[in-house]
C-alpha cells in the first residue's frame, strides 16, 4: 500500500504503545508447552505473533486470541503433537530461532518455512549449536536458510558459547535444554534482552544467570500462569524520536517496557540532549515499565557502540534519522547484525534516509551521520520492513514537501495501529 505524508506542525498528546513483542511472543510459547491455563493481557496483535499462534495451534495447542487478550491451554513440552502441515513463521526470526528451540525436545518431525525476507535470514547460529547437541535439523545449505526440517530428543549437557551477542541464538540454545539430562549454559560476549530468563522464572522454572552466562536444569517443566506485557520500548522508540525532533512536540507513552537489556534508546536520547521525563518505574520483580515524556529537543551527535548495541538493535533506523539532527556527527558501529535483519538495515537506512537528502555513509559494521538542515521529501519504501517504513513515516513528518511510501503495511508486523496514533497525536496538536 502507498501512503503520502506531509510535514506536521507538531505532535502532542498521550498514547499506549501496543504490547512488546519479544514478550507476546514468549507468552505464547512458553503457556503452549506449560502445564495448565496461561492468560496474556497487553499481548501485541501484530503479524509476527499471530504467526507464533498460528505455528502452536498447527501442533494441537487450543489458543483464543481476541485482540490483546489471550487464553493458551497448555499442552506440555511432551503434549505437543507432530504439526501435518508446514509450520510458516511469516516474517518472525523470533518465531523460528525460539520455536526450533522447542522443537529440540520433541520427538517428532517439523518442517518450517517463513516469507521472503526470513527465506534470506541466517538459522545456522541456532540449527549448528542445535545439532552440535545432537538434534537432527536439516535445511538449504546445509541447514542455514529455510526450509528447514527438525526432529528432536535425547539431548545431554551442552555448553554454548555464543559468537553474537542474541537472545533469539542464547534463548533458542537455552529452551533445548528443558528436557535435556544435566545443564545447558549459553555465554554470550554482552548480554542480550532476558525475556526468556525472566518469563522462565514466572512459569515456575528455575534459571541462573552470572555474567554473561545464563542456565538451566533439564527435566523442568512450566506451569501455566498470567503474564502481563507491558508496551514495547521498540515501538515507543519512533515517538520518543518523533517527539525529541519534530518542533512543537510533547508526547507521553504510557507503559513502556523498562527492562535494563532493552533501554539503551534512553541512554542515547539522554545522551543526545532529549528532554525526557521518566515516571517512578513499576513492575521490578517481572517485566517493568513505565510512562515516559518526550519534549522538542536540541540534539547532538555522539558515538554508539560496543556493549550499549544489544540494548538498542532494532532502534537503530529511527537513531539514525535522530541523528540527521543532531549538531555534528553521530558514529553508530559494533552493529553488523543490523545487515541479518529482515532487511539489511544498514543499506536500507542509509538508502533511504539519502534520498531525503540526509548525509549519511554506511560503514562495515554501522553508519555515519551528520547534521541535515532540512530533509527533503522523497519517494521512499520500506522494503517490506516494518521499521524501516517507520523510520521514514517519522521523516515525513519533518520534511519539506510530500513523502511517498510504498509498502507502508509493512508495519503491522510491529504495531498494527502506528499510522492511526501517529494521526491521533497531530489531531491533538491542531485541536480538533
Ligand atoms: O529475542 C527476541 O525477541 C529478539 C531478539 C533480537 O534479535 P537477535 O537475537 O537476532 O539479536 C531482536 O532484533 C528481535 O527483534 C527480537
Ligand atoms: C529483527 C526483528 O524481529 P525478528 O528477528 O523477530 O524478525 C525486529 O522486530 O526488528
Amino acid at each position: 500500500m502507498l501512503k503520502t505524508l506531509r510535514a506536521v506542525s507538531g505532535l502532542q498528546g498521550s498514547l499506549r504503545v501496543p504490547g512488546d513483542k519479544s514478550i507476546s511472543h514468549r507468552a505464547v510459547m512458553f503457556g503452549s508447552i506449560a502445564e495448565g491455563t496461561t492468560t496474556v493481557n497487553g499481548f501485541l496483535p501484530g503479524d509476527d505473533c499471530l504467526s507464533t499462534i498460528d505455528c502452536f495451534r498447527k501442533m494441537g495447542v487450543s489458543i483464543e486470541q481476541s485482540d490483546d487478550t489471550v487464553k493458551i491451554e497448555g499442552k506440555g513440552l511432551d503434549g505437543l503433537t507432530e504439526p501435518s502441515e508446514i509450520l510458516d513463521v511469516g516474517n518472525s526470526g523470533t518465531t523460528i530461532r525460539l520455536m526450533l528451540g522447542i522443537l529440540a525436545n520433541t520427538p517428532f518431525h517439523a518442517c518450517l518455512i517463513g516469507d521472503a525476507s526470513i527465506a534470506k535470514r541466517p538459522m545456522k547460529r541456532v540449527t549448528a549449536p542445535l545439532r552440535e547437541r545432537g538434534v537432527a535439523i536439516d535445511g538449504r545449505e546445509d541447514g542455514n536458510f529455510v526450509p528447514l526440517s527438525i526432529r528432536g530428543g535425547n539431548t545431554q549437557t551442552y555448553h554454548y558459547n555464543s559468537p553474537v551477542a542474541s537472545a533469539q541464538v542464547k534463548s533458542a540454545v537455552l529452551l533445548s535444554g528443558l528436557k535435556a539430562e544435566g545443564t545447558t549454559s549459553v555465554t554470550e560476549p554482552y548480554t542480550s534482552r532476558d525475556h526468556t530468563e525472566r518469563m522462565l522464572r514466572a512459569f515456575g522454572c528455575e534459571v541462573q544467570v552470572s555474567g554473561k552466562t545464563a542456565s538451566l536444569k533439564g527435566g523442568q517443566s512450566l506451569k501455566g500462569t498470567h503474564i502481563e506485557v507491558p508496551g514495547d520500548i521498540s515501538s515507543a522508540a519512533f515517538f520518543l524520536v518523533a517527539g525529541a525532533i519534530i518542533p512543537n512536540s510533547e508526547i507521553t507513552l504510557k507503559k513502556v517496557g523498562m527492562n535494563s537489556t532493552r533501554t539503551g534508546i534512553i541512554d542515547v536520547l539522554q545522551q543526545m540532549g532529549a528532554d525526557l521525563t521518566i515516571s517512578a518505574v513499576e513492575g521490578e520483580d517481572s517485566e517493568p515499565y513505565a510512562d515516559i515524556t518526550v519534549r522538542t529537543s536540541e540534539l547532538k551527535g555522539i558515538e554508539i557502540g560496543g556493549e550499549i548495541i544489544p540494548r538498542l538493535i532494532d532502534e537503530i533506523p529511527i537513531i539514525a534519522l535522530a541523528a540527521t539532527q543532531a549538531s555534528g556527527t553521530t558514529v553508530i558501529k559494533d552493529a553488523a547484525e543490523l545487515k541479518v535483519k529482515e532487511t539489511n538495515r544498514i543499506d536500507t537506512v542509509v538508502n533511504e534516509l539519502k534520498k531525503f537528502g540526509a548525509d549519511i555513509t554506511a560503514t562495515a559494521d554501522g553508519m555515519i551521520i551528520k547534521k541535515t538542515d532540512r530533509l527533503q521529501g522523497a519517494e521512499t519504501h520500506s522494503h517490506g520492513d516494518h521499521r524501516i517504513g517507520m523510520m521514514l513515516a517519522i521523516a515525513a513528518c519533518l520534511s519539506e514537501g510530500e513523502t511517498s511510501l510504498s509498502d507502508s503495511q509493512a508495519v503491522t508486523v510491529s504495531y498494527p495501529n502506528f499510522f492511526e496514533q501517529l494521526e491521533q497525536l497531530q489531531k491533538e496538536n491542531i485541536g480538533v
